[in-house]
């Protein structure tokens, strides 16, 4: 028998991650999206717009806010499902080694929310909507790159239900405490490990929007699943930006995109922040793959559903749960079959 040689695994895999340049010639870029997102369902952008002092900013409020003491932080609690988290995630008894900030991106929700976050409501809400513009910018530009690399009908747009005044988009900043391997183990807890005994900060899952703007502090830990199952670690990069195709843009393509599955462990020594930009439609928008994407030999694959009755879903089942099973539309694939003989 052969045994595998992991770190040789590892170095190939970790070489693998796409890194986009969005100074590219546009033919280009688009085409590079397209093959990022069929390949992987993630990549990474550099030379983006997003000024240092935005990302700077809502880093310093993030840090300011997780350095509190837990009761200071309860106050913004609990998550249900907006609002300050200690280890619990979602309604459905799903447990990580984090504590998060969950928003709607809604500018008045952003400023009721910051009242129960800090003594000075206007400096955080300021540094929270003006890191959302610009994210929701940079989502937009890789909304219509994708449009445009997809060949999809002209004038056709997704990057304009992002932009939509009632879109439901979200933001969440997590902080992932330094947590020792399997120190402080609990039998009574619900905390994963992973095969190496590293603790899982954020179980395996998929995002339930159209795309995800991830940007992390220095420290490691967010790891991708490949298609065919393997987990490749995503080395930090604290200036640039993180993309992940979710299970509405799945839809959108008819599965020609697939949503990226992923991960989180924590690190032994350093505590992790991420900042995360969940891109979704209005509640009332139906999820439909885009017009080219359907012909009559690559039929739609899902049954169409608003994004408030996904949602809706999501909110039902657990987090590693692939909840796009429940919308998928059985068909016969072997009816010319002959039936099995016994
Ligand atoms: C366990 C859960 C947490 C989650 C809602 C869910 O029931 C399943 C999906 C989870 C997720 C993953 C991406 C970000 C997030 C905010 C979302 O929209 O879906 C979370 C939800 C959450 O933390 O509330
Ligand atoms: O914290 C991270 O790096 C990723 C978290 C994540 O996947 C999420 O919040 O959906
Ligand atoms: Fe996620």
């Amino acid at each position: 028998m052969v045994a595998p040689c992991p770190t040789r695994t590892k170095k190939t895999k970790a070489l693998g991650i796409p890194t986009i340049d969005l100074s590219m010639e546009r033919s280009k870029l688009s085409e590079l999206v397209v093959k990022a997102c069929e390949e992987y369902g993630f990549f990474k952008v550099v030379n983006h717009s997003v000024a240092k002092e935005v990302i700077s900013r809502l880093e310093e409020e993030g840090t300011e806010f997780f350095s509190k003491s837990s009761s200071e932080k309860r106050q913004a609690g609990p998550a249900n499902p907006f609002g300050y988290g200690c280890r619990n995630i979602g309604p459905n008894g799903d447990m990580g080694e984090l504590e998060y900030l969950l928003l709607h991106t809604n500018p008045i929700c952003i400023s009721e929310r910051s009242k129960t976050i800090t003594n000075d409501p206007t400096k955080f809400s300021g540094a929270v909507n003006d890191y959302i513009e610009a994210a929701k910018d940079l989502t937009c530009e890789i909304l219509d790159l994708v449009v445009e690399g997809l060949w999809v009908q002209e004038k056709f747009s997704i990057s304009k239900v992002i932009k939509d005044v009632h879109s439901d988009s979200l933001l969440r900043i997590n902080h992932y405490p330094p947590v020792s391997l399997k120190g402080n183990w609990d039998p009574s807890n619900e905390i994963q490990s992973d095969n190496n005994n590293n603790n899982v900060g954020f179980g395996e899952h998929s995002d339930p929007q159209i795309l995800t703007i991830l940007r992390s502090n220095n420290v490691g830990g967010l790891q991708i699943s490949t298609h065919d199952g393997l987990w490749i670690p995503v080395p930090p990069d604290p200036n640039q930006f993180f993309v992940m195709v979710g299970d509405a843009l799945q839809v959108m393509t008819n599965g020609r995109f697939e949503s990226v599955r992923h991960r989180v462990l924590t690190n032994t020594t350093k505590p992790r922040m991420s900042m995360m930009y969940f891109a979704a439609p209005p509640l009332n928008w139906w999820i439909t793959p885009m017009p080219k994407m359907v012909t009559p030999h690559n039929p739609s694959l899902y049954k169409p559903f608003t994004w408030a009755q996904y949602k809706q879903a999501a909110y039902s089942l657990r987090l590693g749960d692939t909840r796009l099973d429940l919308f998928k539309i059985q068909r016969q694939q072997d009816s010319h079959l002959a039936p099995a003989s016994s």
